[in-house]
C-alpha cells in the first residue's frame, strides 16, 4: 500500500462528490488604517471559515513602510495566511474581496490607506492572466513586505515562473519592513 497521502479531496461546495486537487495557496494580508491588528485578524478568521479552506500557518506580523501611494500614509501591517484548498484561484479572490468589503475596505486613490487589503499570492501550480484575476500574484516577487513573511512560513513554496520564497525573499531589500512581536491566531 501506498504510504503518499491522496492529494485528492470530495470537493464540499457541490454534492457531485467530485474529486478536486487539494493545493497550497497563500493570502497576503495588508492594513494601514484603524485597529490594524483586528482587521488581520479578522480577515484571518473570516478567510479560513470555510470547509474547503484548511488553514496551515499565519506568519508573524511585520510592521512596513508604505511602498507607493500618496506621501504621508500611515504605516502598515502586513502578514501572510497559508492554507490548503480545493478551490478555484477565481473562488479565492472573491473569497478575498468579500473580506475586505466585510471589513469596510475604504480605498479613495490607487495603493492609498485601506483598512484591509487582502491579495491571492499563488494558488499551487496555477497561473492565470485575466483582466481581474492575476496568479502568481504579478507584484509579489518586488514586495518584501509580503516576502518576508511568506518566508517564515512557507520558504520552500515555489512560485510558477519565479521560484522558491525564500530565494525571492534573500534577493530583496528589507529596509522598512520589521517583525513585530504581535501574533495572529489559527482557528484550532
Ligand atoms: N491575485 C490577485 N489578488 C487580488 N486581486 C487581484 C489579483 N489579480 C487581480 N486582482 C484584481 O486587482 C483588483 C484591484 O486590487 P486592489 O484594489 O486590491 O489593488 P491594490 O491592493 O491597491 O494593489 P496591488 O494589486 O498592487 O496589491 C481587484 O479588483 C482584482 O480583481
Ligand atoms: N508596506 C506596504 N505597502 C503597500 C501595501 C502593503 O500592504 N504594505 N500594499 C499596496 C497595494 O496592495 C501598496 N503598498
Amino acid at each position: 500500500m501506498s504510504s503518499v497521502p491522496n492529494p485528492n479531496v470530495v470537493d464540499a461546495d457541490t454534492l457531485t462528490g467530485d474529486l478536486r486537487p487539494l493545493r497550497r495557496a497563500a493570502f497576503a494580508l495588508g492594513s494601514n488604517l484603524g485597529e490594524r491588528l483586528d482587521y488581520l485578524q479578522g480577515a484571518v478568521d473570516a478567510l479560513t471559515d470555510s470547509p474547503e479552506i484548511v488553514p496551515v500557518a499565519v506568519s508573524p506580523v511585520y510592521e512596513t513602510e508604505p511602498v507607493g501611494g500618496p506621501q504621508g500614509q500611515p504605516m502598515f501591517l502586513n502578514a501572510v495566511l497559508v492554507v490548503d484548498t480545493t478551490l478555484s484561484a477565481r473562488s479565492l479572490l472573491e473569497r478575498a474581496m468579500a473580506t475586505e468589503a466585510a471589513y469596510g475596505r475604504t480605498r479613495d486613490e490607487p495603493d492609498s490607506s485601506r483598512t484591509l487589503d487582502v491579495d491571492v499570492l499563488a494558488v499551487g501550480d496555477v497561473t492565470a492572466d485575466d483582466d481581474d484575476l492575476q496568479v502568481p500574484h504579478p507584484r509579489l516577487a518586488e514586495r518584501a513586505f509580503v516576502l518576508m513573511p511568506w518566508s517564515d512560513v512557507d520558504p520552500e513554496f515555489d512560485v510558477p515562473g519565479l521560484g522558491r520564497v525564500q530565494d525571492l525573499s534573500s534577493a530583496l531589500d528589507a529596509t522598512g519592513v520589521r517583525r513585530t512581536d504581535d501574533t495572529l491566531e489559527l482557528p484550532s
